[in-house]
Parts: C-alpha cells; sequence; structure tokens
C-alpha cells in the first residue's frame, strides 16, 4: 500500500515533470511569470487586512469611544492603499496571464507536435489493433486535460497555497485560540476527502469512459453516414447510441449519490465550524480577550482559509487527472517506432522477391496468413496476384511497404534484404493505387500534389493528362482548385482513381502495388482508367491484385494464392493449359 502512495505520488511529480521539460526552452518568460504569479497571490492577502481594518476600526472607535474624526482620517487613508495595491495588483496580473499563456501555450504545442512526429512513426499494426478513432480521441482528450491543468490548475494551486499559508499564519496572530477551534474541523474534512475522494474518482473515471464511448458511436455512424441510410439503420445506430448514453447516465448517477454525500457533509461540517467559531468568537470578545478588529480580521481571513482549503480536493483530482492523461501520452511516446534499415536506397532497378516467407498477425497467431511464400519480379515486369478472398493477396503489399515484418524468410528489393533498407527512402519508390481510393479534403490540385509535394502547376498538369484526368478537371468549375469534399466524396469512382492515378504518375515510382477496383465502371470510364493504368505501368515493376481476365491476360506471369499457400504460377496460357485452379477461377469469372 505504502508503495503504491509513493509509486502515485512519484507518478504525479513525474507528470509534472514531463510537461515541464517542455516549458524549458521559454523559462524567460515563465519564470517571471510564476514569480509575479506568487507576487499576486501575496499581494492578494492585502485586500481582506485592509478590509479588516476599514470594518473593525470604527466598530472599535464606537464601541471604546474612540475619537470619531481620526478613525475617519485613517480609513480614507487605508482605502488609497487598498485601492493602489489593487492597481499594482491588477497590472501585474495582466502580464503575468500574458506571459504564462505564452509560454504554456508555445509549450504545448512543441508536446502537440512532438506526439504527431511520434504517431506518424508507429507501425501500422499498432493502429489497426486500436478501435477507429480511439488513438486520436485519446491523444485529443489527453491533451486537453493537460492544458486544462497546466495553464488553469497550477496557477490556481499556487496562488491558493500561498493564500492559505498567509491566512492561517495571520489568523494565529490574530487569535490563536479562535484558529485551533477552526483548525479542529480540517482533519474530519481531510478524512471525508481521503474517503469518498476515491469513490468519485473511480466514478469520474467511468464515466470519462462512457462519454468517450458514446463519442465513438456518433463518429462511426457519421464516418459510415452513407452506409448507414442505405442500410436504412438509423434505428440501429440509434440504439447503439441510445445503450451508450445509458450508460453515461447511469454511471453519472451512481457518482452524483457519492460526490452529494460528500458535498452535504461538508457543508455541514464547514457551516458548523463557522457557527462554533463566531459564538466562541463572540464570548472571546465579550470577555474582551479580543477586540473588535482582530474579531473582525479573524473572521474575513478564516473564509480566506476555507476558500482555498475547499478548492484543494478540485485541485488534487484535477491534478489526478493530468497525471493519468500523461501516463497515457508517455506510453504513447515509449511506443517502439516502426523498425528500419539503415541502408539508403538509391534509384531501385524494380527487381522484387519473396523468399520463403511466413507471415501470421499478432491477432491472430493460430494460422500463418502467408505459408513459405516465395515469387520474383524481374525489374519491369506485371504480376498478377489472383486467389479467393482471405487468400493473403493484400497481406502480399502490406509486407513489400513493410507495414508488417516475415516471421521467417525475407522480401527483398533489387537482391537486398528489405530488413536492412531504409524504409522512408524504400516507400518513396513505391507507389500504391488502392482499390478504394480515398482522397483527403482539399482541392485536386492538392490531391494529385500528394504524390510528389512541391511539385509544379505544370507538372500536376502534365500528370493529370497522363491520368486521362485533365479534361475532366479542366470541366469543373474551379477546375484543379475545386474541392472534393470529405474523402473525395464529390467525384465519382472513376474520376477518383484517376486522380489515384495521376497522384502515383507524379511520384514516379520503380514498383507499383495496384489492388484492382472490383465494382464496375461504366465502359468508356474503364477504358480512361485502363489507358491511364497501362501509361502508369509501362517501365515499372507492377504487382497487380488482379480481378479482370483482361488484366491477368497481359500480365508477365500470375501467381496464384489460396490459404497463404502460392498454388500455380505461369503465364496466362501455360496456366489454362494446366487445367488448374487458375483455369476453374477464369473458367467462372471469379477472378
Ligand atoms: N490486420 C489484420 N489482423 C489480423 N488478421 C488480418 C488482418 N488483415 C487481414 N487479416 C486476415 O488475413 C487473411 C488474409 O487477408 P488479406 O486481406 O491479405 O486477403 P486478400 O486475399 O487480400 O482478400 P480480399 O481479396 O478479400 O481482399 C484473412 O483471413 C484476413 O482475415
Amino acid at each position: 500500500m505504502r508503495n503504491a502512495e509513493a509509486e502515485k505520488k512519484r507518478d504525479v511529480r513525474g507528470g509534472v515533470a514531463w510537461v515541464l521539460s517542455y516549458v524549458r526552452p521559454y523559462r524567460k518568460i515563465f519564470i517571471p511569470s510564476v514569480l509575479a504569479l506568487f507576487f499576486t497571490a501575496g499581494l492578494s492577502l492585502a485586500f481582506p487586512w485592509f478590509l479588516k481594518d476599514l470594518i473593525g476600526d470604527p466598530a472599535d472607535a464606537w464601541k471604546k469611544g474612540v475619537d470619531t474624526v481620526a478613525t475617519r482620517q485613517r480609513a480614507d487613508e487605508k482605502i488609497l492603499w487598498l485601492v493602489g495595491i489593487l492597481a499594482v495588483q491588477a497590472f501585474i496580473a495582466y502580464w503575468r496571464v500574458r506571459g504564462f499563456t505564452r509560454s504554456g501555450e508555445a509549450a504545448l504545442n512543441d508536446l502537440r507536435r512532438d506526439l504527431f512526429t511520434h504517431l506518424l512513426k508507429l507501425p501500422v499494426p499498432f493502429f489497426q489493433d486500436q478501435r477507429s478513432g480511439s488513438v486520436s480521441n485519446r491523444v485529443s482528450s489527453d491533451l486537453v486535460t493537460v492544458r486544462e491543468t497546466f495553464l488553469n490548475t497550477l496557477p490556481q494551486a499556487a496562488r491558493h497555497s500561498v493564500v492559505l499559508i498567509g491566512s492561517l499564519i495571520i489568523v494565529f496572530i490574530l487569535s490563536w485560540k479562535l484558529s485551533l477551534v477552526m483548525l479542529a474541523c480540517v482533519p474530519v474534512v481531510v478524512l471525508a476527502v481521503a474517503l469518498s475522494g476515491r469513490k468519485v474518482r473511480k466514478y469520474s473515471r467511468e464515466a470519462q469512459d462512457a462519454l468517450a464511448e458514446s463519442g465513438m458511436v456518433m463518429e462511426e455512424s457519421v464516418q459510415s453516414i452513407a452506409d448507414v441510410k442505405a442500410f436504412s439503420n438509423e434505428a440501429f445506430e440509434m440504439t447503439r447510441y441510445n445503450r451508450a448514453l445509458d450508460r453515461v447516465y447511469n454511471v453519472a448517477l451512481r457518482g452524483a449519490s457519492a460526490r452529494a454525500a460528500f458535498l452535504s457533509f461538508i457543508i455541514f461540517v464547514m457551516f458548523g465550524t463557522i457557527g462554533g467559531v463566531v459564538w466562541y468568537g463572540s464570548h472571546l470578545l465579550a470577555s474582551g480577550a479580543i477586540d473588535q478588529r482582530a474579531f473582525t480580521g479573524f473572521m474575513i481571513f478564516s473564509v480566506f482559509v476555507g476558500a482555498s482549503l475547499g478548492s484543494m480536493p478540485e485541485i488534487v483530482s484535477q491534478f489526478q487527472a493530468m497525471t493519468g492523461a500523461t501516463e497515457r501520452l508517455r506510453e504513447l511516446m515509449a511506443e517502439s517506432p516502426e523498425r528500419s534499415g539503415s541502408l539508403a536506397v538509391g534509384r531501385l532497378d524494380g527487381g522484387l522477391a519473396f523468399q520463403n516467407v511466413t507471415f501470421r498477425y499478432p491477432s491472430r497467431p493460430e494460422a500463418p496468413v502467408l505459408d513459405e511464400l516465395s515469387f520474383i519480379a524481374e525489374p519491369g515486369q506485371r504480376v498478377a496476384l489472383v486467389g479467393p478472398s482471405g487468400a493473403g493477396k493484400s497481406t502480399v503489399f502490406s509486407l513489400i511497404l513493410g507495414f508488417n515484418q516475415p516471421e521467417s524468410g525475407k522480401v527483398t528489393f533489387d537482391g537486398n534484404d528489405a530488413s536492412e533498407l531504409q524504409l522512408a527512402s524504400l516507400r518513396h519508390q513505391i507507389a500504391v493505387v488502392p482499390q478504394e481510393v480515398l482522397l483527403f479534403g482539399g482541392s485536386i490540385r492538392e490531391n494529385i500534389e500528394y504524390g510528389r509535394p512541391g511539385a509544379t502547376a505544370a507538372e500536376i498538369e502534365e500528370a493529370a493528362k497522363q491520368a486521362n484526368a485533365h479534361d475532366f478537371i479542366a470541366a469543373l468549375p474551379d477546375g484543379y482548385d475545386t474541392t472534393v469534399g470529405p474523402r473525395g466524396v464529390k467525384l465519382s469512382g472513376g474520376q477518383r482513381q484517376r486522380i489515384a492515378i495521376a497522384r502515383a504518375i507524379l511520384a514516379d515510382p520503380r514498383i507499383l502495388l495496384l489492388d484492382e477496383a472490383t465494382s464496375a465502371l461504366d465502359t468508356e470510364s474503364e477504358r480512361l482508367v485502363n489507358e491511364a493504368l497501362e501509361r502508369l505501368m509501362k517501365g515499372r515493376t507492377s504487382l497487380v491484385i488482379a480481378h479482370r481476365l483482361s488484366t491477368v491476360r497481359h500480365a508477365d506471369r500470375i501467381l496464384v494464392l489460396n490459404h497463404g499457400r502460392l498454388i500455380e504460377s505461369g503465364t496466362h496460357q501455360e496456366l489454362i493449359a494446366k487445367q488448374g485452379t487458375y483455369h476453374l477461377l477464369a473458367e467462372t469469372q471469379l477472378l
């Protein structure tokens, strides 16, 4: 138990230290802001101090029959002091908030940048193992928590600590007897916080998870809105959302009972203590043990003690939330990035081979998805991959792209083991034209430029011409500046494919991975796409997951896969003559 407590403390400190390490570069603004924070917090004690005199002096003067003119004069003097100090405090506070925000936001941006850079380096399987959107959702909400704590709670914690300590010293000076009565309730409150705090925290974490879950349902439905509508599944989605909402409601209710019990107890103790203190103070006042000034001062500063003390549980729980958030973020930062070899790749000839490659997905270790797979694609050759659904064709692509590594055997490029090559330089020479082309939400120009960032307008246009896309783009009202809508929904399937081909042409890869679309295009569109593909494949090594007989006919070699094994390979004629699986697939058009 003690160990766990120590561990937790270290984590809180570790989380804060981690965030602070990002503030280091901005310390020239940050440190003066923190000093100013402590200074203004100290100054804020001047307000109750002068207030005590403003109320207490006249009361004393009236009671003791002291000269009222002199009292009035003193009051005028004090109000001037008070206004002066308030003005200084306001001035410093303005610069402090600005400085704190400037250094804090800049540090947080560095943190966000580091996280995103790291996310981009993580291997593809890491993302496949997560539910859609959950990584980005988690990171965003954790960053919000860190920001909230750092920019709001940290200054609050510093201010309340200064006010609490300062006020406590003052109340003890004013009347140690009354102070002891007041402080008698502190252990009770601390105990209550300790006892119910854990429960409240547990529920608040559950509530957050439940809320995130409901957010995910909404995100998934909105993302596939076309499918939802096409299947008339609005009611089904609503049920899913309702179930998530019910959970949010139930967890919130359970949390509310714990919080309500805690709150009513605290209210009782707090007001009870105030009543007790006033009662005891009146007795001290009546017996002349304290004067009116000290009593007024005591009451005012007690309010400050109470307010600072009362905000501590919230501050502590916010720090705990930040600890959770930084823990998750640091875990993410500790995830190993993609493994990359060190050998920089020059311009490839385009030779590609699999040598006895066996591979299984970590999430499904029972059966290998690729089983001792070997094949060679010579530079410039066109190789077709055919086989039933689930045979492992897409997995071959993901191994070529280095998304996954073989369990045994190797993938080679121009005879070099892929695991020794630099991933980035290798991927630069590979382009993918997927089956379902998803474009980015920007303009057509930006979408084509994605193939080679920095390409000139003339190069982009030339690539579009080669891809048979220029004519339809030019006919659009905004031409190349037309925005394509989220994921390219404003373009037809054939148009999207031609944009993807233009992108690949611009990238000028040595190796092309093409997943042929299964959905039929109309004849004209198909002719335009095929013509563009022919141009794209010319002079490059191409691997095509083929779904059309016309494509396989023109392939230099056809690989027939089944259950991750190569069961036949050869040209169309050879395989037809063999009368095997390929023959059957071709006959039934099941490619
Ligand atoms: N990320 C993954 N994690 C676990 N298993 C996977 C993953 N991706 C694919 N698989 C499994 O690996 C096997 C091969 O899948 P793959 O996508 O390579 O087949 P395919 O031949 O391309 O199929 P299709 O023609 O239907 O696209 C399938 O059984 C599939 O369920």
